[in-house]
């Protein structure tokens, strides 16, 4: 066995040959309670959605039923646009946006109540969603703070992200930072990444776990790693199911189970080592040396081929139900199986031959003791299905709770809660008839019973107190990682402070020490506040609107998650944006306005940073809303600069605003700072005019046309009015364009 703390020095699993070594997986927890898991079965799901040309129903998922196993891996395989994305996220209970889904989705049983299915379900998606500035144990531990019920004492939190990062072996890099090369941050593997998006929903524990295409982007042997996690996290008693591309064969040694989709239907729902024996019988026997899955796909891309297979699979499947109704008629066992169900058999293959089936056209009942095959001779064991008719009135408790139902089950090759050979578990095909097909949300109560049938059996308490933590906690929480990201993100911190300081020793020197003598005087200090101004305006907007598309994901992802609401994350938000815009303010000021000889006055500098804050504050709201209107990088840069060349064009130094414009002078905040700042700075300085020899007051020689005909008060409190709309402004607009699907 190879134990987690003899992993490569990286924190990544050893190499595949040891990793396949039989004891290998089962060895790594044998000390690991086993979790209470749960079945989780889909009966008839169909999806639909309307065509964006014709408006015509577009079939997305077309009856499909199927079942995942606790402690087993099951895997969604097809051809690209088979439906398994769509399958995974109805199974997920994902919002999809204009798909309409019907049919029912069952746990242990009972009807998926939404509200407790998001406590014991979690769904990896297909992206990692991390914050590249965080540790592996920095964002493990936000994930905790988050999703753990805040009554929980933090030692327990911590320890649960401890025990996460031992079972995703994540100890060796848990100090390493998880990095992104676009932003310049050196971080840890892909695999490693994989592992720690896993570990974010496996701090609180769930039951299910549903990955969207786990391993795509990885190498083989990195792709390897991820599925020997899947199979340890199932073998914990999880239920594990993911879509994957075209796993290989060494991979295909780590699933359970199989369910096959193309074109939006079930090809194959069944024990991974079954499905070879199904397309055999159906016509399409896998070369010697191929690799099934290969196969599998290479049938499943011609659509003839796999719509005969979808029929195959459709008979087999009301066949079972045929039999379902006679075990249930006969109310006796109508196959071999001990135990609290009753067996029957059927071969997954073309329809059976007349012989086999009695008058009503089901199969004849297999001798006793012999698994038997649809041409009624005995079949080795991986050849053949058993089907199993759960009673409601079973011995356990989850028997107790599941419906009745029939399982499909094979030969060696497709064991529940531990190895392939075990024949306990197996794949399950329900009559769904009973419930009427009724859509979600029904049936609320028997989900409720039976989740509160699991905690009574000794679910982790953890998982079933919802996860209700405080507004001030989520503020707290979300603003440490905000303060993290800027100080450790040398792009994000550089394009803030950097550009701040050297523009300031930029201008400084351009204007350094601002001379007296008309008309040179005015028309420097005239030019150098408006290139401030166009400073202030471009540098917080286009930051934020960088910083923004890096992390729109991750906040929309979190959001859907229901970790916090927008109102934390905006007051987290401007927790930390506040003194980092007065201090960058301050910087500027400090170097910009000696170096340049600004009025020496304490009130007339103060005035000027104050000024600069709000200006930069408003500027960063700009980019900001901009930002959520838009739902590309692209979209949102173009936007912005059409603005800010509006906003910083017509407050009377760049251009003579034409009629036609003088509203948009009058809207733009540029327009009352630029006002403010130049009145500011001319108001106590005398200035000589050479024409004349007088010397002249600065307030006198102030153009009207750079003036706003209010007073530098009024100015002042229309600037501060402006920023007060903008921070409401751009609180309703994130609301909003989060509710319209923009992010
Ligand atoms: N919201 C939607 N609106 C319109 N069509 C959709 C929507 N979601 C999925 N589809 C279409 O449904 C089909 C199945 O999509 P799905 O993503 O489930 O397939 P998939 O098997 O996961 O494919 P892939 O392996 O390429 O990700 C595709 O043709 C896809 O274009």
């Amino acid at each position: 066995m190879v134990h987690p703390d003899d992993a490569g020095d990286d924190g990544l699993l050893p190499p595949a040959e040891s990793i396949l070594s039989p004891n290998y997986v089962e060895g790594l927890r044998t000390n690991a309670d086993a979790k209470l898991g749960v079945r989780v079965a889909w009966f008839g799901l169909n999806a639909t959605v309307a065509d964006k040309t014709t408006g015509a129903p577009k079939h997305l998922l077309t009856n499909v039923t199927g079942v995942a196993r606790p402690s087993r891996v099951s895997v969604l395989l097809g051809p690209s646009g088979a439906g398994k994305s769509t399958l995974l996220d109805v199974l997920a209970a994902n919002d999809i946006r204009g798909v309409t889904v019907k049919g029912r989705v069952e746990v242990d049983g009972a009807n998926r109540n939404p509200n407790t299915w998001r406590d014991i379900c979690s769904f990896v998606q297909q992206q990692d969603m991390l914050m590249p500035s965080a540790t592996v144990r920095e964002a493990l531990t936000t994930a905790a703070l988050l999703k753990l019920p805040y009554s929980l004492p933090q030692a327990q939190k911590l320890a649960r992200v401890q025990s996460v990062m031992e079972e995703l072996m994540l100890v060796r890099c848990a100090d390493a930072m998880i990095g992104d090369a676009a932003a310049g941050i050196k971080g840890i593997s892909g695999g490693q990444k994989r592992r720690v998006s896993m570990g974010i929903e496996l701090v609180k524990d769930p039951r299910v776990l549903l990955l969207d295409e786990p391993t795509s982007g990885l190498d083989s042997e990195t792709a390897l790693q991820v599925a020997v996690t899947m199979r340890q996290l199932a073998r914990q008693g999880r239920t594990v199911m993911a879509t994957l591309h075209q796993p290989s064969s060494d991979m295909g040694e780590m699933f359970d189970d199989l369910v096959l989709m193309a074109g939006g239907r079930a090809v194959y729902v069944g024990p991974w080592g079954a499905a070879t024996d199904f397309f055999g019988r159906n016509g399409f026997a896998c070369p010697r040396f191929k690799n099934p899955p290969e196969h599998f796909l290479s049938i499943l891309n011609r659509s003839e081929d796999a719509t005969a297979l979808a029929n195959a699979f459709d008979r087999v499947a009301m066949q079972l139900k045929r039999l379902s109704s006679v075990a249930a008629r006969d109310g006796g066992p109508v196959g071999p199986r001990p135990g609290p169900g009753h067996t029957a058999a059927a071969a997954l293959g073309p329809t059976p031959k007349n012989d086999d089936e009695d008058e009503n056209g089901v199969p004849r009942r297999p001798k006793s003791g012999a698994t038997a095959g649809s041409d009624g001779s005995p079949k080795p064991p991986s050849a053949s299905l058993e089907v199993v008719v759960v009673s409601s009135g079973g011995a356990s408790g989850k028997a107790a709770a599941a419906k009745d139902g029939l399982e499909l089950t094979a030969g060696p090759g497709a064991g529940a809660g531990g190895g392939k050979g075990s024949p306990s578990v197996r794949l399950e095909l329900a009559d769904d008839s009973e419930s009427g097909g009724g859509g979600e949300g029904e049936g609320e109560g028997d989900e409720d019973a039976a989740f509160r049938a699991r905690v009574a059996l000794g679910a982790d308490e953890a998982v079933v107190e919802a996860a209700t933590v405080p507004f001030w906690m989520q503020v707290v929480v979300l603003t440490t990682r905000f303060a993290r990201m800027f100080i450790r993100t040398p792009a994000a911190l550089m394009s803030e402070v950097f550009q701040y300081v050297f523009f300031a020793f930029f201008f400084g020197s351009c204007y350094c020490q601002l001379g007296s003598t008309l008309p040179q005087a005015l028309t420097d200090r005239g030019t150098c506040l408006i290139l401030t101004m166009i400073m202030l305006t471009f540098t917080p907007s286009t930051s934020t609107v960088n910083n923004w598309h890096q992390q729109r994901q991750l906040l929309s992802h979190e959001l859907r998650q229901r970790l916090y609401g927008i109102n934390a994350y905006y007051a987290s938000r401007y927790v930390v944006l506040i003194p980092m815009t007065l201090v960058e303010s301050l910087l500027f000021s400090v170097v910009f306005y000696w170096f340049a000889g600004f009025r020496p006055s304490a009130s007339a500098f103060f005035i000027f940073t104050a000024i600069l804050a709000v200006t930069q504050h408003v500027s960063e709201g700009l980019g900001l809303i901009i930002s959520c209107l838009n739902s590309t990088l692209n979209g949102a840069s173009i936007m912005l600069t059409i603005t800010i060349l509006f906003l910083t064009s017509f407050q009377g130094f760049l251009v003579k605003v034409p009629v036609y414009y003088r509203w948009l002078g009058k809207l733009s905040y540029v327009t009352y700072s630029y006002a403010i700042l130049l009145e500011n700075e001319l108001s106590g300085v005398t200035l000589y005019d050479p024409s004349t020899g007088a010397q002249v007051p600065g307030e006198n020689v102030i153009p009207s046309t750079l003036q706003t005909s209010l007073s530098f008060r009024t100015n002042i409190a229309v600037l501060f009015g402006l920023a007060g709309a903008m921070t409401l402004g751009k609180l309703i607009t994130l609301h909003a364009a989060h509710r319209l699907g923009i992010f």
